[in-house]
């Protein structure tokens, strides 16, 4: 069944419907709030299938106590830095330049066009990003040997948006943690203790700017990655994510014929990727490898990538927006197996070498701004994705 689509962008060209889409679950955050199990059922479901699904972030007026989690003004705030990340883009290269701190070993601020390798061949990506520090937004102090980076100083005047929604997207994923927290039947308050708001970690902000790419030279703006952390919230308006679907999973047919559908939809090699189609009032949720560690292999941190948008959406400039959390530095990433569950799934494989959250980040996130070799070393769960895949299909 196609998904019923309630309306475009505004200003945006429509996402085409003859391309096949990931067929993600559309969840309701206003059905979560209320205690509809129903609902909870479907997002354990995408948090052990997929891991990804769309969640429905508008709330009818009276949901009025929903406090932190108010999926509105959530929405309200990520409109509002859609228009800061265009500003903030529009600098000079040499001002968005001096917020480069990755050769100080950060990866907050500023990423250049093509600094990133995207694969073993040595390609480069296209796009270019800000990744703002929930630290130092909030004003989490850091010891002087692991410093807080400057912000941009353009950022100054959306210092309270960024704050606001910094704290409601930390909220929303501690509400996911805790629910998945009860269904891998950990103690009480486990996962939740791992990513307290005002210690030190990796969480941030990305702007993220893809322009249009050469008609006769499309390519991969993002590489093949699973996210390094524990759960991602995304804001997309123009198409371009795609999901590799596990083979157990069919991608949506496109709801009108188009002669070539398959080539646009990305499929090569075998591999099953399709496009994620952008929804009015919907974040697109995902997990990251933290969960995974942390679940014996439970979630799933599934594969994704960013290509240019499909059809007349190609000659779009694509901006996203994507609050990442990630465990507090110091989490050691592996199995918590005070859960029986956890414990059983670990049973008889080999134990990983456990990484402290800081390093995974760091290796990951810097690994791929030295070329072939250092995209390399910077793989994190994708093949334990793909493993997972198998195992199911067996
Ligand atoms: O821009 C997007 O839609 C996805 C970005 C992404 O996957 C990432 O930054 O990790
Ligand atoms: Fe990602």
């Amino acid at each position: 069944m196609p998904l019923i689509i309630d309306e475009d962008f505004k200003g945006i060209p429509p996402f085409p419907n003859t391309v096949s889409t990931a067929p993600l679950l559309r969840i309701s955050l206003a059905k979560l709030l209320s205690g509809d199990a129903e609902e909870q059922d479907r997002v354990w479901k995408a948090c052990c299938g997929l891991g990804f699904f769309y969640l429905d972030m508008r709330m009818n007026e009276d949901i009025s106590d929903a406090g932190l989690l108010d999926g509105n003004a959530l929405l309200d705030d990520a409109d509002q830095l859609f228009k800061t990340g265009e500003g903030f883009f529009e600098l000079p290269l040499e001002e968005k330049r001096k917020y480069d701190f990755s050769s100080q070993n950060s990866y907050f601020g500023y990423k250049g066009m093509g600094a990133a390798t995207i694969d073993a061949k040595g390609n480069k990506d296209r796009n270019e990003f800000y990744n703002v520090s929930k630290d130092e937004t909030l004003g989490v102090p850091h010891p002087p040997e692991n410093p807080n980076m400057p912000a941009a100083p353009y950022l100054d005047q959306y210092r309270p948006l960024l704050k606001d929604y910094i704290t409601r997207c930390h909220a929303l994923i501690t509400y996911f943690l805790r629910f998945l927290n009860a269904r891998l039947e950990l103690p009480e308050g486990k996962l939740e203790s791992l990513h307290r708001i005002d210690a030190i970690s990796g969480d941030q902000v990305r702007f993220i700017k893809a322009p249009p790419q050469p008609v006769d030279d499309k390519r991969t703006a993002l590489g093949a990655h699973t996210d390094f952390g524990s759960v991602t919230v995304l804001f997309n308006r123009v198409g371009g994510l795609q999901v590799r679907l596990p083979h157990y999973i069919q991608p949506t047919p496109p709801s009108e014929h188009s002669e070539n559908a398959n080539r646009l939809a990305g499929e090569e090699d075998g591999e099953n990727w399709a496009y994620v189609r952008p929804l009015p009032g919907h974040a697109i949720i995902n997990l990251g490898d933290a969960l995974v560690k942390f679940s014996g292999g439970i979630l799933r941190s599934n594969i994704h990538r960013v290509s240019s948008p499909p059809d007349t959406q190609a000659e779009t400039t694509r901006y996203s927006l994507v609050y990442f959390s990630r465990p507090e530095d110091e989490v050691l990433l592996k199995a918590l197996d005070e859960s029986p569950l956890v414990k059983e799934s670990i049973k008889g494989k080999a134990a990983e070498e456990a990484v402290n959250s800081k390093d995974w980040i760091l290796r990951r996130a810097l690994g791929s701004r030295k070329g072939a070799e250092g995209w390399k070393n910077s793989r994190g769960t994708e093949n334990a994705s793909l493993a997972k895949d198998v195992e199911v299909r067996n």
